[in-house]
C-alpha cells in the first residue's frame, strides 16, 4: 500500500510526453563493476525504471557500442579523485547516461538521485550532476530493546525480531535498507543506548551478523549500543574498570568475536554514566579512559567509538544546561584519534526548541557528532504533524564563532572549522513495525529529511519537503504548494502551543505529548517543571545570564552578545536565557503576559487551519493516507486544547492577570487540567 512505499514508489509515469522522453535516454543499464554494491544499484534502477516507465528495462552484459542507456562506473580517475568518498556525477556521455564514483556506494547513492529526478518530474536532457556527501557517517540511531518495545516509539514494536533471526530474514530488513539507502544513509545502530549487555553474546552476533549481511549490499555498517557492565554482567570479571587488565581484554576479546563474525562491523556507541548507566566514572575513571580503551579493541578493524555526551548530574541548584560542558570541554584532545563525541543538538534534551548545544566549537581537538531525534518524544509523538527539517537547520545554521564568523555548527560537524575527517550525524529513528514505519504519515518526511540533510546539510528545508511530497503524496502543483506549506509551519505552530518564547521541559512526567507545567517533585529535581520555567509573582524563564546560572558564560561572546541583552534577545529563545517580568514589553510591542498566553491561543487556530489546509488537497492524495492524516490532525487538535488551557491556565496563577482580548478564558479549570494530565498518567 501507499504508506509503505515510502518515496520509494515508482508508479507510471502519466504524462505520456514526459515518460517518452526519459524512456529515450533510459533503454538499459549496464555496468562493468560487479561489486555487490553495484548489483544494488542495478537491480535498484531496474525495478525503478520499469514502474516509471511502464516497460521492463534489461540490464545488459556487454555493453557492444550502445546508445541510449544507463552506465554505472566505479573508477578512480581524475574526475572523481575531486569528490568525496561516495560522491557522484550523472552526465551524458557519447549518448548514454554515466553515473560514476570512485566506489560502488557513490554509484547506488547516484541511481537513486537520478530516480528522484525522474521522480519528482525534473528534466535529464543534458544531465549533469555532481554531488559528494559533506559527512562520513551518516546514521540512524535505534532505541530498540532487545524483547521488541522501543525506548520513545510511537510506530509500533521494533523492526528486529531477534527471536527470528538469524534464520529468518523478514523482508522489511530489506526494504528498511533501501529506503534509507535511497537518502545516503549508511550506518546504522540496531539497539537501544540504555543497552541490554545480551548483543555482546554469540548468540546475539549471529544475529547481528544476520542484519549485517542484508544492510551490506545496500551499503550500510552495522553498529551496536553497549552496556559498559558487560565484562561484569557477562565476562564475569570483578568489575568494569576501564584501567583493569582483565576488563581491557574482555573487550578485546569480543570485539575480535564480532569482526570475526562481521568483518565491516562499524563499531560501538556508548551512554555511560548517564540516567543510571554505568560507566568509567563508577570506578573514578574519565569518559576518555572508558572511550579510549574500546578505541583501542577496534582500532584493528577500522572500526570507530562513538561516546555520547548527553551526561547530567543531580544538582538542585546547579544548571543542567551546562553539565555535559563540564564533564567533556577538558577532555577536548585526550580522546584517541577513532573516537568521536556524539552531542545532542540543544544542551537539554530534544525540546520543541533549543539553542545550539555550547559544546559544539568547544572541543576543536575531538571530532563531535550531532544527535538529533527524528522519533518526536517531544514533537507530539505520532499524532502531531511537525516536520523537523527547519529544527535540524536552525541548529545547524547556528554560528558558534569558534574560529571566526561563519563557524556554523554545521561546519563543526562536518569537519571543516577544525579540520576532522572522521565526521558523523545521527538520528534517533523514528522507524517501527507499523505498516507506514513511522506511525503519522508525514512523520516519513523526517526521516527522509534527516537522510538528505546528513548527506548535504545546505540543502534549505523547503526543497526537501517539496521532493519528499511529490515522491511520496502527489505532483499536483497546488497540492504540493499547499503541503509544503503547512509542513513549514508545523514545527513554529508545535512551539506556540505547548512552550513558546522560549518556555522549555514543561511536559508531562511520563506523557511527553502533554503538559504538566506544575510538577514539583521527581525522582530528580532537574526533571521537574518548575525547575526550568522558574515562574513567580515577578515573571517567567530561567536567568542564564551572569546574574544566574551564567550557563550563557559557555558561548562565544558574539553568541553572548545576541542572546545575553533580554531586549534584543530574539524572542524564541528568550525564555531559555532569561527571567522576564509579566509587564515587560517585548519587541512586538505586547507585554509578555500577552504575547506568552496569546501564543498558545493562535497555535490552536493554527492547528484549525493546518486541518483546513490539508482538507484543500484531498482530492490529490490517495484517500487511506488522507483519512490517516485528518484524523491525526484532529487528535493533535485536541491535544494542542489540553496544552493550551493547562499552560495558560497555571501561568496565570503567577502573572494573576486576564486572557488578552480577543480571547476567551478557557472553559475548563486548572483542577480538570491537572486531572485529565493525572488520569494519563495512571498506570
Ligand atoms: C535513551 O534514553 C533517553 C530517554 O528515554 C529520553 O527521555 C531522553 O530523551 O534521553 C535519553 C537519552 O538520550 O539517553
Amino acid at each position: 500500500d501507499d504508506g509503505y512505499r515510502l518515496w520509494l514508489k515508482f508508479d507510471l509515469i502519466t504524462n505520456i510526453q514526459q515518460r517518452n522522453s526519459y524512456t529515450q535516454k533510459c533503454q538499459f543499464i549496464y555496468s562493468d563493476n560487479q561489486e555487490a554494491i553495484t548489483k544494488t544499484a542495478q537491480k535498484e534502477l531496474q525495478a525503478g525504471l520499469s514502474g516509471l516507465l511502464g516497460k521492463k528495462i534489461l540490464i545488459l552484459t556487454n555493453l557492444a557500442g550502445k546508445k541510449g542507456g544507463i552506465i554505472l562506473q566505479v573508477i578512480q580517475n581524475e574526475q572523481t579523485n575531486q569528490l568525496a568518498e561516495d560522491g557522484f556525477s550523472i552526465r551524458e556521455e557519447n549518448q548514454n547516461i554515466v553515473i560514476r564514483s570512485r566506489t560502488a556506494s557513490g554509484v547506488l547513492y547516484g541511481s537513486f538521485a537520478f530516480l528522484r529526478q525522474l521522480q519528482s518530474g525534473s528534466s535529464i536532457a543534458q544531465i549533469n550532476i555532481t554531488d559528494s556527501p559533506k559527512i562520513k557517517y551518516r546514521m540512524l540511531n535505534h532505541w530498540d530493546n532487545p524483547l521488541g518495545t522501543i525506548e520513545r516509539g510511537y510506530a509500533g514494536s521494533s523492526l528486529w525480531k531477534w527471536y527470528e533471526l538469524p534464520e529468518v530474514i523478514d523482508q522489511r530488513y530489506i526494504d528498511y535498507a533501501r529506503a534509507n539507502a535511497s537518502i545516503g544513509i549508511n550506518a546504522v545502530v540496531l539497539n537501544n543506548v540504555n543497552a541490554s549487555a545480551r548483543f555482546l553474546t554469540k548468540e546475539y552476533i549471529v544475529k547481528v551478523k544476520a542484519l549485517a549481511d542484508v544492510f551490506r549490499p545496500y551499503g550500510i555498517k552495522v553498529f551496536l549500543s553497549l552496556n559498559f557492565a558487560a565484562p561484569k554482567l557477562l565476562g564475569g570479571a570483578k568489575n568494569s574498570d576501564p584501567m583493569a587488565p582483565e576488563v581491557r581484554n574482555w573487550w578485546k576479546n569480543v570485539t575480535k568475536e564480532i569482526y570475526a563474525a562481521i568483518p565491516d562491523f562499524g563499531g560501538y556507541l556508548v551512554k555511560a554514566n548517564s540516567e543510571g548507566e554505568p560507566g568509567p566514572q563508577d570506578f573514578g575513571r574519565t569518559h576518555a579512559d572508558g572511550a579510549n580503551m574500546l578505541a583501542q579493541a577496534v582500532a584493528p578493524y577500522k572500526g570507530i567509538v562513538i561516546w555520547r555526551a548527553f551526561v547530567y548530574a543531580a544538582d538542585p541548584k546547579g544548571d543542567r544546561f551546562k553539565e555535559a560542558y563540564k564533564d567533556f570541554k577538558p577532555l577536548d584532545g585526550t580522546f584517541a584519534s577513532n573516537v568521536l563525541v556524539q552531542v545532542k543538538n540543544g544542551p537539554i534534551d530534544f525540546q520543541s526548541r533549543e539553542p545550539f548545544h555550547p559544546l559544539f566549537g568547544a572541543m576543536p581537538k575531538t571530532p563531535l557528532a550531532m544527535e538529533f531525534q527524528l522519533t518526536q518524544e517531544y514533537l507530539g509523538f505520532s499524532t502531531n504533524l511537525v516536520y523537523e527539517a527547519p529544527l535540524f537547520k536552525e541548529c545547524l545554521d547556528s554560528d558558534t564563532y569558534s574560529n571566526g564568523k561563519g563557524s556554523t555548527v554545521a561546519k563543526i560537524v562536518d569537519g571543516s572549522v577544525d579540520n576532522h575527517s572522521l565526521t558523523a550525524i545521527a538520528g534517533v529513528a523514528n522507524t517501527g513495525s507499523d505498516r507506514n514505519w513511522t506511525g503519522h504519515l508525514m512523520s516519513q518526511a523526517n526521516w527522509y529529511a534527516f537522510g538528505r540533510l546528513a548527506w548535504n546539510h545546505s540543502l534549505s528545508s523547503e526543497q526537501i519537503a517539496s521532493e519528499w511530497i511529490k515522491m511520496s503524496l502527489t505532483q499536483e502543483p497546488k497540492a504540493v504548494a499547499t503541503i509544503q506549506d503547512l509542513m513549514m509551519k508545523s514545527r513554529e505552530i508545535y512551539v506556540d502551543f505547548t512552550t513558546p518564547l522560549g518556555l522549555h521541559h514543561v511536559m508531562g512526567q511520563n506523557i511527553h505529548f502533554g503538559p504538566e507545567p506544575w510538577l514539583e517533585r521527581s525522582a530528580r529535581p532537574d526533571w521537574t517543571a518548575i525547575y526550568y520555567h522558574r515562574a513567580d509573582s515577578v515573571g517567567l524563564g530561567f536567568d542564564r545570564t551572569s546574574k544566574g546560572s551564567n550557563a550563557l558564560g559557555l558561548y562565544a561572546k558574539e553568541v553572548q552578545t545576541q542572546w545575553g541583552n533580554p531586549d534584543t534577545c530574539p524572542l524564541p529563545y528568550l525564555l531559555w536565557f532569561h527571567h522576564v517580568s509579566w509587564n515587560q514589553k517585548l519587541s512586538s510591542g505586547k507585554t509578555l503576559w500577552n504575547e506568552f498566553s496569546s501564543r498558545y491561543y493562535e497555535g490552536v487556530q493554527s492547528v484549525e487551519w493546518m486541518q483546513k489546509q490539508w482538507n484543500y488537497v484531498q482530492s490529490s492524495i490517495d484517500p487511506q493516507i488522507f483519512a490517516d492524516v485528518t484524523g491525526r490532525l484532529a487528535a493533535q487538535h485536541r491535544e494542542a486544547l489540553n496544552w493550551r488551557d493547562a499552560c495558560v491556565l497555571y501561568f496565570q496563577q503567577y502573572s494573576k492577570q486576564a486572557i488578552p482580548a480577543p480571547y476567551q478564558a478557557p472553559s475548563r479549570t486548572l483542577d480538570e487540567m491537572k486531572e485529565i494530565v493525572r488520569i494519563y498518567q495512571l498506570k
